[in-house]
């Protein structure tokens, strides 16, 4: 027997509440990308039906958001969110309601969301249900508000930035009437928490295109609005930034676009704590503009002799050892994508074709790379300690460390009698300097 798609199973559901009575469809986002002929990840149905009703008619339902009319049921383990006709009359604050006064009429449900492409349902027959010119839209090209745009706006202001992530995925155009009330109601962004609008310019950033929507972003001066000040303001606007769809990994995307801000990494750090960022991604963002900077600096005293070219695989080294090889296969990712930028970067510009060179040698020596973690040295601390018959110190790790750097510059084997014998060496050298 075939497996049920996900959307016919949507579709049980919508006949289970059609068949005892009450209306019931397929609505938002499912449908835009039908009509888009996009794949679609979730299909959301709207009934007429109140909540304890639908929990009523379904074996397995979990109440996920009873306070906005949400039920979620469970088809096959595949959760479908099943939300009673609602107007949300009390917007407070600019941001969506916290009580829904439920209604019984479809239409009226369609008529309070944002966008016409967002305001289209599918009922039982299939048969498409668009009161708002959704679908002419969509083939115009056009993002257009349900009614009054600035009503929209003012109700949820986070749909100024839907607008602009919706425009650059789909590749529309705003409407003018929505584009001017746009503008005119950038200021109620304030009223926005800083998570929900990382989570729209992640969206952004990691979506179709993203350079598309970075453009809008300023172009309507969006992040300049936002309740807490973002240094990342300043990076958005300049048109000369690389196509960012040359850069795979969304962390780089941001990494890259706070170097071209001209932050500093600490200060970089601490946008994304506005932004409300994991520590983790924070973490790799900083250490990513961080190792970006090292070697900035450090190609900014070389040319291009081959002397130099010495220099540079030690200086490449030092940096992924201080920053870790992963950090350095993503910078390489970076460099490649915008070789103008960082050659114009080092204060004795290199061509862009150079930068490219050294990042392709940059890759190969981290491939040779014969450690870049203290684990990979083929010797322990304790074997250290027991052959220097020595008690364990803050020396200790500098010992390793410089173990490692040599064995990572290609100056030591990673032997274990080689490395005893150098840390013997070291050691004598530490104590003679007075640094134990
Ligand atoms: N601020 C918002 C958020 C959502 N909606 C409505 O609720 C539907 C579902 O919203 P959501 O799941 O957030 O987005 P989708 O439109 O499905 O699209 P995406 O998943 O790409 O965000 C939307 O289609 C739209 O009709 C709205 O009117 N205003």
């Amino acid at each position: 027997m075939m497996t049920e798609s996900l959307r016919e199973k949507a579709m049980t559901i919508v006949h289970r509440l059609t068949d005892k009575g009450f209306e019931a469809c397929l609505v938002g986002g499912c449908v835009r990308d039908e009509q888009l002929g996009r794949p679609v990840k979730d299909y959301d149905i709207a009934t007429s039906a109140r909540p304890e009703q639908v929990i009523a008619l379904f074996e397995r339902t979990v109440p996920t958001g009873l306070q906005h009319g949400t039920v979620t049921v469970i088809i096959g383990k595949r959760p479908f969110e099943v939300t009673t006709f609602r107007k949300e009359a009390d917007y407070e604050a600019f941001r969506r309601p916290s009580e829904v006064e439920y209604i019984d009429s479809l239409l009226e449900d369609l008529k309070r969301r944002d966008f016409t492409m967002n305001a289209m349902a599918i009922d039982r027959e299939g048969r498409l249900i668009d009161p708002f010119g959704g679908r002419a839209d969509l083939q115009r090209g056009v993002l257009r508000c349900v009614g009054e745009a600035e009503e929209r706006f003012r109700e949820d202001a986070l749909r100024m930035l839907r607008c602009i992530r919706f425009a650059a995925e789909y590749n529309l155009q705003v409407d003018g009437p929505t584009w001017e009330a746009l503008i005119a109601c950038m200021p109620l962004l304030r009223h926005i928490a800083m998570e929900r609008v990382r989570l729209e310019l992640e969206r952004m950033l990691a979506g179709n295109d993203p350079n598309r929507a970075l453009e809008l972003l300023s172009r309507s001066r969006a992040l300049e609005h936002v309740k807490r000040e973002l240094k990342l303001a300043a990076a958005i606007g300049p048109d000369s930034i690389t196509d960012l769809k040359r850069i795979a990994r969304d962390e780089l995307r941001w990494a890259y676009l706070y170097l071209r801000a001209g932050v500093s990494p600490a200060e970089a750090a601490e946008d994304m704590k506005t932004l409300t960022f994991s520590k983790q991604m924070m973490e790799e963002i900083k250490r990513t503009a961080a190792a970006a900077d090292m070697l900035a600096h450090g190609l900014e005293r070389l040319d291009r002799s081959s002397a130099e070219e010495e220099e540079y695989r030690r200086l490449w080294l030092r940096t992924a050892l201080q920053y870790g090889r992963e950090t350095l296969r993503g910078i390489r990712e970076l460099m490649a994508a915008d070789a103008l930028w960082f050659a114009a970067r080092c204060s004795s510009p290199l061509a862009a074709g150079a930068v490219t060179r050294w990042c392709d040698h940059g890759h190969g020596w981290l491939q040779t790379m014969p450690a870049g973690e203290l684990s990979e040295l083929s010797v322990t601390g304790q074997a250290v300690l027991e052959r220097l018959k020595a008690k364990s110190g803050p020396w200790t790790g500098k010992l390793l460390n410089r173990l490692l750097e040599l064995v990572a510059l290609g100056e030591l084997p990673n032997e274990t009698e080689a490395l005893l014998q150098t840390a013997e060496r070291e050691y004598v050298t530490m104590q003679k300097k007075g640094t134990l």
